[in-house]
């Protein structure tokens, strides 16, 4: 589990986190969404001890990682400038992270080398960004990580290489209990990879759910009368957001589907359907007038 408690961090007087609180349960998949400068890659480089904290706590499995090598040993990371010696090609630094991590599987990495097929006598700085990521990915996913800390994973990469990417992520999530962090700016990228989703900005994380909690508890009905009067809905209903176009009501309701369905028939509709909702509009309709700042963040 990576634990990280009231977090302050500033920088020459600038304060880059602001009492920053998240949890990353074992085996998760946990994506950091936030904009431009909310602190995103700040708090990762506290997490794989990097930085030192002005106060607050960071433990990974209960023990604080910065200068802590053994602890360091378990996370592999992916930071946003990832590191390569001017000259070196992918094998030579591939020799360098198998001497830093002892769990580094040779095998795998000849595995990998099929989906990569990146040019291994060119020194990595020649190669594309796209090249280079992907040459980052190969390394990374060798070493066996137990965390993996991931700044914008997939950027630069083509949808195809994306999708090869995640893939190889999430079987290694579901083989070996593997335990991600990753940050992005987009919600919808992080949509059918993660399960837990925080929201970060100016220096704290304004919120943290899980996927299944917010996809199981709010649902978008559509609803059809013969009339065009007002329905009166079940008093029992939370009805977030509702919207009509003619006789056909759009509601936003917080509960499971089957449940509003089986309420919703009282109010006799002629058609009544349940439709999947996106993260990012769960977000924002759960989130409501409450938190304006995580509100504007996601639209
Ligand atoms: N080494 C540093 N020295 C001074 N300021 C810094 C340093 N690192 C980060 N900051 C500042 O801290 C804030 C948070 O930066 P950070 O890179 O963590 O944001 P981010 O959420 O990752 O942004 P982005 O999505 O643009 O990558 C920014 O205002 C940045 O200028």
């Amino acid at each position: 589990m990576i634990e990280v408690k009231n977090l302050v961090k500033t920088f020459d007087g600038f304060t880059a986190l602001d009492s920053a609180t998240l949890t990353v349960p074992k085996g998760a998949v946990y994506g950091l969404v936030g904009p431009n400068g909310a602190g995103k890659s700040t708090l990762l480089r506290h997490i794989t001890g990097v930085y030192k904290q002005d106060s607050g706590q960071v433990t990974v499995c209960g023990v604080p990682v910065y200068e802590n090598r053994h602890a360091k040993e378990r996370i592999v990371s992916i930071p946003d400038d990832w590191f390569y010696y001017n000259q070196s090609t992918i094998w030579e630094m591939a020799k360098l992270y198998a001497g830093m991590y002892p769990q580094f599987d040779r095998e795998r990495f000849y595995k990998l080398r099929e989906l990569f097929r990146l040019p291994e006598k060119k020194p990595i700085r020649r190669m594309s960004k796209g090249m280079q990521r992907q040459a980052a990915f190969w390394i990374t996913m060798s070493c066996m990580p137990e965390y993996l800390v991931l700044d914008e994973p997939v950027d630069g990469l083509d949808p195809v290489m994306r999708r090869q990417v995640w893939q190889v992520l999430l079987d290694d999530v579901s083989a070996r209990g593997t335990t991600v962090l990753l940050s992005s700016h987009n919600l919808r990228e992080l949509e059918d990879v993660c399960d837990h989703v925080g929201i970060m900005d100016k220096g704290k994380v304004l919120l943290e759910r899980t996927l299944s909690d917010l996809q199981d508890n709010t649902v978008k009905i559509q609803v059809a009368y013969k009339t065009a009067e007002e329905p009166t809905l079940p008093a029992e209903l939370q009805v977030l957001h509702h919207s009509r176009v003619g006789r056909v009501h759009t509601y936003i309701m917080r509960g499971s589907s089957e449940e509003i369905c089986r309420r919703m028939q009282i109010t006799d509709p002629v058609l009544l359907e349940a439709i999947p909702l996106t993260l990012e509009e769960i977000f924002i309709y759960e989130l409501g007038g409450a938190d304006d700042a995580a509100h504007k963040i996601l639209l």
